[in-house]
């Protein structure tokens, strides 16, 4: 048997890991019972991890943390789809400290305002002791954690990106606190399973926050707008965004795996006096370059104030609603423009 990790907060980032952990493993269950195939990695470096049935640093069990009943449920779909539900995955509703007394590792994947009153409930201290906390909510630091848990807790930051979930992520890693080896191949199994993953200082967290982990949805907005364009010109909608999704994804592999350099790329494809150049000028009269590039900074200031004391945090945690975003959004818009537009300052 391998060790048992649990997700506490299993949302969007927590069911990535997971799914993308999941995929990475060989898990007899899933692999038998003919249901969909397994998520390969594309990205060079990514790990399957092979090690023996009793190989302690590879997850054999797992146990999914959430608040609400319908996400329980949503859950159990979602890895009954992959052929684990059960087996080697447990869904469990307000049963936080029961999970982590059985787990040896636990991602803290709960939003960064209630990250302190989820590791203060009543017996999390005591059943974190000796535990692998693993914890991502943005710009909640490595000092406020170590203030909110004992001593003998082994602690780092990730900052993983919802591609963990097809094994196509990018995640930055504090791992400095470890001291222990198998602790750092633990981390490093996790990660590189699903992604690649690079080791940084804390000082640049709040960056790659905005860098790799918003970015996402910073580039499904130029991807988006891409399509459009195909769209405006005649292109049916699902063809313009397969175009546009395989383009940027060869261009990025481009750098990545051919090692060239984005301008290089350009001035290849930039025939002269062609079409290439006549779009790219078109670009570049909307300050495309410095728009995208001014949004990382923004994102990075916001990033830092999560998880802060005396920070504005988003209407409906300030209300704690408790229910999904589209309702949020419902009740928004039936209130007052100034509230709304409150809202979206946050
Ligand atoms: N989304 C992303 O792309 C990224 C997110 N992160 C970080 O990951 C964290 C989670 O973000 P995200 O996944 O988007 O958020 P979600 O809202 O999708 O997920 C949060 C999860 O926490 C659960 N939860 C809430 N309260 C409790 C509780 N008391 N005990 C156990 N579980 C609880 C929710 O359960 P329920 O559904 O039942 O309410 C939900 O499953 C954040 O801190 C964020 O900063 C980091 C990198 C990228
Ligand atoms: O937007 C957010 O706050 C989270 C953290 C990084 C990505 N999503």
């Amino acid at each position: 048997m391998g060790y048992t990790l649990s997700v506490l907060g299993c949302g969007t980032m927590g069911i990535a890991v997971l799914s993308g952990v999941v995929d990475s493993l060989d898990i007899p269950s899933r692999l038998s019972n003919g249901n969909r195939e397994k998520w390969e990695s594309h990205t060079p470096g990514t790990l399957t991890p092979t090690g023996s049935p009793d190989d302690k640093t590879v997850p054999s069990r797992f146990i999914a943390c959430v608040k609400r009943e319908e996400s329980a449920v949503k859950l159990k779909g979602i890895f009954a789809s992959m052929g684990v539900m059960g087996q080697n995955i447990e869904v469990v509703v307000s049963h936080n400290v029961q999970a982590v007394q059985e787990s040896d590792v636990v991602l803290l994947c709960c939003k960064p305002q209630i990250a302190h009153s989820t590791l203060s409930e009543p017996r999390m201290k005591e059943a974190l002791n000796q535990k692998l906390l693993i914890s991502t909510p943005a710009g909640v630091t490595i000092s406020q954690l170590s203030s909110w848990v004992l001593p003998s807790i082994k602690m780092i930051r990730a900052m993983p990106n919802t591609p963990c979930k097809i094994r196509e992520g990018m995640t930055v890693l504090i791992t400095s606190s470890l001291t222990e080896k198998i602790d750092s191949a633990i981390i490093l199994k996790i990660f590189s399973s699903i992604g690649r993953c690079r080791i940084l200082d804390e000082k640049h967290f709040d960056a790659c926050t905005a860098l790799s982990s918003s970015s996402p949805a910073f580039a499904c907005i130029f991807l988006e707008a891409m399509a459009d364009g195909g769209v405006m010109i005649g292109l049916p909608r699902a063809e313009a965004l397969e175009l546009a999704s395989q383009t940027l994804q060869g261009a990025a592999r481009m750098v990545l795996q051919a090692g060239q350099h984005p301008a290089q790329i350009r001035d290849a494809v930039a025939t002269p006096g062609g079409c290439t150049i006549a779009g790219l000028l078109a670009l570049e009269d909307g300050k495309v370059r410095s728009t995208i590039a001014r949004c990382i900074p923004i994102a990075t200031d916001r990033a830092s104030e999560l998880g802060q004391p005396n920070t504005k945090n988003c209407v409906a945690d300030q209300l704690n609603l408790g229910g999904p975003k589209p309702l949020y959004v419902g009740i928004l818009q039936s209130l007052s423009g100034d509230i709304l537009h409150t809202w979206m300052l946050c």
